[in-house]
């Protein structure tokens, strides 16, 4: 194996330790403590996890921390009522709803009745327009985790050639755009592209986001680039005995890593730099509600 391994779980543990830090300024400063609130429905096991590790890391850096459980069988009116009460209530600055969402609920409507300014996941039409357009937004907090990743790395990403595998509204499309923000050469690919293999070879930055366990192999993969996994694929691990499964990303770690000049694992990479900007979100979202100054290098 050749290639650096990008740890992301330590990097995740520095940035909350620097909004926790943040955190206690505000209170001693100006009397304020920032609130989260997240949004469950359903009984979705993964889901469940994300959400208790929000609660529980949401009250390690000194926040508020709030969560509504609802049933699965919540209908969308009562949802919409929710979100407007924590629109509301002044003691809540982020506001995140669990995804996906029960196939009866329209996610595109739920998300867009989060006010802008509390809209911590950054999926709000608004803040999508705001990125698209380079102002200041609320950014979503996978792809801004893998920014964070990347410039640590990488100093200044300006000429690079940023190859983003995937084009979801949460990962693949706001990744493209702040990398662009930060002036890479961006090209995004998807299951229809050409000779992906080949598009891909010519990254210097490949981010894969694509869903597909373990797609991406060595052969894929530029010589000296940086890789950044955001793949979370739950798979088949007999060897750890009967139905036991183990985490995998959409790259192949060990052919890739032979190649890549450093890599983030699954587990380990980007997943945990996913929390710790939903913390940084929600402490600049209470900054900017109270119209005080944003902490430096905790946003894009
Ligand atoms: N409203 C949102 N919903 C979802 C988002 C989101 O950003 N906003 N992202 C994902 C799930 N997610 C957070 O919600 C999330 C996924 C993974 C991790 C993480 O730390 N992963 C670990 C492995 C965890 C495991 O063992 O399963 C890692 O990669 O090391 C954190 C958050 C979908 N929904």
């Amino acid at each position: 194996m050749s290639a650096e391994i990008i740890d992301g779980k330590a990097f995740a543990a520095e940035m909350r330790a620097r909004v926790a830090q943040e955190v206690a300024r505000l209170r001693d400063d100006h009397g304020l403590r920032p609130g989260l609130a997240v949004v469950l429905v359903g009984e979705d096991p993964a889901s469940e996890v994300y959400v208790r590790n929000k609660g529980r890391q949401t009250l390690e850096a000194g926040m508020k921390s709030v969560e509504h459980k609802l049933d699965a069988a919540t209908s969308q009116d009562d949802l919409l009522a929710l979100i407007a009460q924590l629109n509301a209530d002044a003691s809540i600055h982020g506001i995140l709803v669990q995804l996906p969402l029960p196939d009866h609920i329209d996610s595109d409507l739920v998300i867009n009745a989060i006010a802008p300014e509390k809209d911590v996941d950054g999926f709000h039409i608004l803040n999508v327009g705001l990125l698209g357009t380079g102002q200041k937004a609320m950014v979503p907090c996978t792809p801004l985790g893998c920014l964070m990743l990347l410039r640590a790395r990488l100093g200044d990403l300006s000429g690079r050639n940023a190859v983003v595998l995937g084009r979801s509204n949460i990962v693949g499309k706001p990744m493209a755009n702040l990398l662009l923000r930060d002036s890479c050469t961006v090209t995004v690919a998807h299951s229809r592209t050409r000779d992906l293999q080949e598009v891909c070879r010519r990254a210097d930055i490949l981010v894969a986001a694509v869903g597909r366990p373990q797609m991406v192999t060595g052969e894929w993969i530029r010589p000296g680039a940086t890789v950044i996994d955001v793949g979370i694929n739950r798979i088949p691990a007999p060897e750890r005995g009967a139905g036991k499964h183990r985490l995998v990303g959409d790259v192949d770690f060990d052919s890739a890593a032979q190649v890549a000049g450093a890599i983030t694992p699954v587990p380990g990479g980007v997943g945990p730099m996913t929390i710790a900007c939903l913390l940084a979100n929600t402490l600049t979202a209470c900054c900017r509600i109270h119209g005080l100054p944003e902490p430096e290098g905790l946003t894009a």
